[in-house]
């Protein structure tokens, strides 16, 4: 089938309407018509009736939909929205009405497991490589797009959504993909940056939630900004070399996707994944947290995923194992401190 070349009198499909997706379809409105997915009727109805969703204002512009084939069928381009744990319902959903012209950018920070129907986290013995999906690699693996993008970058949605300058990257294998993600998102207030990074890029957004747990109960636990300047730059190192090991570049950690959003997401009280720290270090359970948290905090689920991958793959990456003990095996946040500030780290950039 022969790929089309020109979106640009189509609408543009937004799937997912949580902060995030509710974000960028606001900033899409300001120059496209936009078509956003929702799975329940009373949100459909709410969107193209008030124009809210969950307290937060929509474009009126915007219309929305239950139905993926009615997205499908007007959006030559769509933006997935969704956390990494509805991802794969929401994918096979949408792919018996996805073609190979299809351009799919997604904006999920998380990592998916491609077992076996009988095996999970638990049961299984090693975690391969192969066994762990980027969304982007969800998508190749379960639909017949070919065009396939990621959105990664310091893009706190409460920011985006009060016109808060801000930049993203858009990284895809193929350049329409990032110069369709630059013509439809860039404005005055909103940059975007291209990457053909697309595995370095996902990895980075992904990975850095590991360390916003970590700095989030660094501030919980009150201990300053210079422990928070070691947190960052042995995160990053500890990001580089995992994100080299699961086939990401050091050059896209070094960049927006990376060290961007790493800096951004440490020092925030709106990332959710800071504040999941910050709780823990305040002596909540982490099952009390998450039954209280309305939104997704992606590193919680990505600790588990990557402790099984480090531990099959031999790789130290003393953050993320501490961190582990901190959330699955009770180890208290202050002796997985004092273990890091323990550990023989003793140089200090080991990867260029
Ligand atoms: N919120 C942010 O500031 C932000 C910024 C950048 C990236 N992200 C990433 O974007 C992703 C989404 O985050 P969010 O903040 O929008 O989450 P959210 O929890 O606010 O919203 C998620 C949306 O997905 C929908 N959804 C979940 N499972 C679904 C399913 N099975 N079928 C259909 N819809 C489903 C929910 O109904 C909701 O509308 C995450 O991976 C997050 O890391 C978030
Ligand atoms: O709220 P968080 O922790 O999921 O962070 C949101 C974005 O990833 C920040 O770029």
């Amino acid at each position: 089938m022969a790929l089309k070349n020109s979106f640009k009198s189509k609408k543009v499909g937004v799937v997912g309407v949580g902060s995030f997706g509710t974000a960028i379809a606001n900033m899409l409105a300001e120059k496209n018509e936009v078509v956003v997915f929702a799975r329940k009727e009373e949100v459909v109805e709410e969107i193209n009736t008030v124009h809210t969703v969950s307290g937060r204002e929509l474009n009126p512009a915007i219309r929305a939909t239950v139905d993926p084939s009615e997205l499908c069928r007007h959006c030559d381009i769509l933006f997935f929205m969704i956390p990494s744990t509805g991802f794969l319902e929401v994918v096979r959903n949408f792919a018996p009405f996805l073609y190979p012209y299809h351009i799919i950018i997604h904006g999920t920070k998380g990592l998916a497991l491609n077992l076996g129907e009988s095996e999970s986290l638990e049961t299984v013995q090693k975690l391969k490589r192969s066994q762990v999906l980027t969304m982007s690699e969800v998508i190749m693996q379960e639909t017949v797009a070919i065009r396939v993008g990621c959105l990664a970058g310091p893009n706190i949605s409460k920011e985006l959504i009060l016109g808060n300058p801000a930049a993203t990257v858009v990284a895809s294998k193929y350049n329409e993909v990032i110069l369709e993600g630059q013509r439809l998102l860039r404005s005055e207030r909103f940059q975007v940056y291209g990457n053909s990074d697309i595995i370095g890029v996902e990895l980075s957004g992904v990975l850095k939630n590991i360390i916003a747990i970590a700095s989030g109960a660094l501030a919980g636990l009150g201990l300053g900004e210079n422990a928070k300047g070691l947190l960052i730059s042995r995160g990053m190192v500890e990001m580089v070399h995992l994100s080299k090991a699961l086939g990401g570049s050091v050059q896209s950690v070094m960049g927006l996707a990376g060290i961007g959003d790493l800096v951004t997401t440490c020092n925030s009280v709106d990332s959710r994944n800071f504040t999941v720290g910050f709780r823990l270090a305040k002596g909540e359970t982490l099952d009390q947290i998450l039954a209280t948290m309305d939104e997704v905090a992606e590193g919680v689920n990505t600790v588990r995923i990557v402790d099984a991958f480090i531990k099959t793959a031999g790789i130290r990456a003393p953050i993320t194992e501490n961190l582990h003990r901190v959330l699955f095996e009770d180890l208290p946040i202050s002796d997985a401190l004092q273990f890091l500030m323990k550990y023989p780290f003793s140089v200090d950039v080991d990867f260029v």
